[in-house]
């Protein structure tokens, strides 16, 4: 059985310890969404070429070539490449979901953006 402390009885130095580290955590995360955000303004831009061009919405080739690259930057930072793989696995998936939706609305003669 395992036996937590209670909040209240956290030694002050230890609760600074975790605040700091969850405000570090707060900024990485922070860091993340600004450039998750940022890429899929770039894929979004990518999906509307892609459209007008009538390419696939996705392109295993270059799929390949991004998880070969991210799992060797995974390794030299020292973080699991499995994870670094699947993570950019869930980003293409949603990705590949928007040129989808993006080549559906320009068939469908829905009004093209500027992208
Ligand atoms: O580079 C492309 O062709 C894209 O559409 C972008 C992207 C990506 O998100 O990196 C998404 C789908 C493709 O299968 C490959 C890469």
């Amino acid at each position: 059985m395992t036996s937590n402390t209670s909040p209240g009885d956290v030694d002050p130095a230890v609760r600074e310890e975790l605040a700091r580290l969850r405000d570090s955590i707060d900024n990485i995360d922070a860091a993340v969404v600004h450039m998750l955000a940022e890429r899929f303004k770039c894929t979004q831009q990518v999906g509307h070429l892609k459209a007008r061009h009538q390419l696939p919405p996705a392109d295993p080739d270059r799929e390949a070539r991004q998880i070969a690259r991210l799992r060797t930057l995974a390794e030299n930072a020292k973080l699991d490449p499995a994870f670094a793989e699947k993570f950019l696995n869930f980003i293409i998936a949603e990705v590949i979901r928007h040129h989808e939706s993006i080549a559906e609305d320009a068939v469908n003669g829905a009004a093209p953006t500027a992208n």
